[in-house]
């Protein structure tokens, strides 16, 4: 079978998925799954396209550090897909790459002189980006001659106007590339490419906001499908509050904190990154289905936290697309969580949104009323399947 490989390398988790290419993409992997718990108690679960699954420990690493883990369960990813699928044809791999910078604005085939370039920008996505060259170069290592394309998150708001991309601060700084970037690319371009189907081509080419609420989360303002705005900027902390990460905050904390209580910038990206959000509010927990179990008012706070800042970010996103025609939530969150759902439309009923909450409960595609002036889906995002798309299209079949 010929076949692409398409491998997301997140903060704890590494996702895989096997596309056959005969002739052209499937639509569905014959294989697919992620190891979870990087760092912690690392497993893998894969699901096949025959309905067998598949799940196994991840040996512990001998180092114990990020890097270590990292390694550990990407060399136990590529020995397991060796013995699990040893009849393939593999004519390319696919990455996510979180941060593509100001140049690129599409995806592009991998060579020595580009995964430099990229390594520049680990500063800037340090839960993402050292993660995804890692998995790039452990693939170069094992199969030199497959041709292998990076796939950026940041390409696809590289269509945002001037000022939407520019900070209040002195121009030499935005000349060297201190701009707001945006980030979960491929998941909105899979969305625009699903809009016209499920809102109507009208709409899909008039002004739509994309809430992407997963464990990282962002919005995204769209004109005629392409990006006008994002809720993230120069780095993925930026917005709305997500899982672990405090999203926009006043800078003026951060001065604080480093002044008064002696911060140094590792404490910072800790406390931002890893400390704060669902997390850091509730106390309990990152995960949005544990807090939406616990009967604990901190969990309540943070959840009702996170659904109000949302809510004013899709008002702002409204301001940058120049109206609402419609809203589409997609994500881990959005896609499942209902109640998530119903107050943030709640809070945002002055755009004109009015939900169908029973569609709602079950998780609809579309959940607004038929008298709604705003349309409300809820779409499945699919970036590894986009991820696919794009490198069949570069390397050709
Ligand atoms: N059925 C569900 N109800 C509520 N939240 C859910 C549900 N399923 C997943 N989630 C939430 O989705 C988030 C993870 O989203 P996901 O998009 O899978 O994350 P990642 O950014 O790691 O790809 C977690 O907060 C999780 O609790
Ligand atoms: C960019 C980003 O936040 O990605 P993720 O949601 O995978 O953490
Ligand atoms: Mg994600």
């Amino acid at each position: 079978m010929k076949a692409l490989w398409v491998l997301n390398a997140g903060s704890s988790s590494l996702k895989f998925a096997l596309y056959p290419v005969e002739p052209d993409l499937a639509d569905a992997p014959a294989l697919a799954g992620q190891i979870e718990g990087i760092g912690t108690h690392p497993r893998l679960h894969a699901r096949a396209a025959t309905g067998e699954r598949f799940e196994s420990s991840v040996p512990h690493p001998a180092g114990n550090d990020q890097d270590s883990h990292h390694q550990g369960a990407l060399d136990f990813l590529l020995d397991w897909m060796k013995t699990h699928t040893p009849r393939l044809d593999l004519i390319g791999v696919g990455h996510r790459v979180v941060h593509g910078g100001a140049a690129h604005s599409a995806p592009i085939q991998l060579d020595a002189a580009l995964l430099t370039e990229l390594a520049a920008f680990e500063p800037l996505a340090p839960l993402h980006q050292p993660h995804n060259l890692r998995a790039i170069r452990a693939v170069g290592r094992i199969m030199p001659q497959l041709p292998q394309v990076a796939c950026f998150d940041t390409a696809f708001h590289r269509t945002q106007p001037a000022l939407a991309q520019r900070f209040a601060i002195p121009r030499a700084l935005h000349d060297e590339g201190v701009r707001r970037y945006g980030f979960h690319g491929l998941s909105y371009e899979y969305i625009s490419r699903q809009l016209s189907a499920v809102i109507g081509p009208e709409r899909a080419h008039g002004a739509v906001i994309v809430a992407h609420l997963g464990n990282g989360a962002s919005m995204c303002a769209m004109r005629d499908g392409k990006s006008v705005g994002s809720s993230m900027g120069f780095t993925a902390i930026d917005g709305l509050m997500m899982g672990t990460r405090s999203g926009s905050i006043d800078p003026g904390v951060l001065l604080y904190l480093m002044d008064q209580k002696g911060l140094d910038s590792s404490a910072l990206t800790r406390l931002l990154y890893k400390e704060s959000g669902l997390l850091g509010v509730s106390g309990i927990s990152a995960d949005m289905r544990d807090l939406l179990a616990s009967p604990v008012p901190e969990a309540r706070e943070a959840i009702d936290l996170f659904c109000y800042r949302a809510a004013r970010e899709l008002g702002s996103l409204a301001a940058a697309a120049g109206g609402c025609d419609a809203v589409v939530f997609t994500g881990g969150i959005g896609e499942h969580a209902a109640a998530v759902r119903e107050a943030i439309v709640a809070h945002s009923a002055w755009l004109g949104l009015n939900l169908d909450t029973a569609a709602n409960a079950k998780d609809a595609r579309r959940i607004d009323q038929a008298d709604s002036q705003v349309a409300i889906a809820v779409i499945p995002t699919n970036e590894e399947w986009m991820i696919a798309r794009h490198t069949l299209d570069l390397i050709g079949g």
